[in-house]
């Protein structure tokens, strides 16, 4: 049983959600430490020291290549043997928004098992705008995904321009999607403006083989006080925000690894 979880908050060049991540994981239960990629690369830090990864939203590298393709990259030539054995011996791993498109782009998602698969990516949004509004997602049956334990719905902020998830047909049906965007009943839609970005089956979030490495392109970060939800008015606003539970599912993953 781990007493202290040790969580990695990562960043680069060009984040900007690091410290949201970081107090999330804060009130959770965890002792997160936002750490410089440039950190990690010089071997001052090192993710042996850590339980959990997490890769905030932001705009790494000022999103030069597309989004995400540099700190992936930098991750993938520099850092990949490091993640492998961080995965292997347990690890759990978070992406947000940016963070997605990083794991998607080095290949960690949709999984070292499925390194096969070709044409897995996030790219531009159908509406070719920066979308930035709540969503509603609805969890997919029976994922195993240690992230999302006990969570059917949530509500969260989505903020990005390149969260369209796209794969080829034969791709799509083995990805592990954790969840979809919903319309006002909670069923999963292809309609503008509930599925913000036109992701091919709705996905919103992937985990991988071991169900410990998740991400999603909406913010649960932005949503760990009730307080933060847009109809704040009429919750009580002493409650944590539904965000909140995914953080705690990590952390207590962690505790009892
Ligand atoms: N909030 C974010 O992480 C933004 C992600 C990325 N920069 C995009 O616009 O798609």
């Amino acid at each position: 049983m781990v007493t202290e979880v040790r969580v990695m908050v990562l960043r680069a060049p060009g984040t900007n959600c690091d410290r949201e991540l970081a107090h999330a994981f804060e009130i959770a239960g965890g002792k997160p430490r936002i750490t410089h990629m440039n950190e990690l690369i010089g071997g001052s830090q090192t993710l042996s020291d850590y339980h959990i990864l997490g890769l905030p939203g932001g705009f790494s590298y000022g999103d030069d290549l597309g989004a995400g393709k540099v700190q992936a990259n930098e991750m993938r030539l520099r850092l990949f043997e490091q993640l492998a054995a961080f995965i292997d011996r347990g690890g759990l791993i978070i992406g947000i928004c940016n963070g997605f498109q990083v794991l998607i782009k080095t290949g960690i998602l949709p999984g070292p098992a499925r390194q096969e698969l070709p044409h897995v990516t996030l790219t531009n949004n159908d509406s070719g705008r920066f979308e930035c509004r709540w969503v509603k997602l609805s969890s997919t049956p029976g994922n195993r995904c240690v992230w999302t334990e006990g969570i059917e719905q949530l509500e969260a902020p989505v903020a990005h321009g390149e969260g369209k998830l796209v794969a080829a047909p034969s791709t799509l049906c083995r990805l592990r999607a954790v969840f979809y965007y919903a319309d006002n009943n909670w069923r999963p839609t292809a309609e503008y403006p509930a599925n913000p970005n036109g992701s091919v089956g709705n996905i919103a979030a992937l985990t991988d083989d071991t169900g410990r490495v998740f991400a999603l392109m909406p913010h649960p970060e932005r949503f760990v006080r009730a307080s933060q939800h847009p109809g704040w008015t009429r919750r009580n606003i002493e409650e944590p925000g539904a965000g909140l539970r995914i953080f705690q599912n990590g952390v207590d993953a962690a505790r009892r690894s």
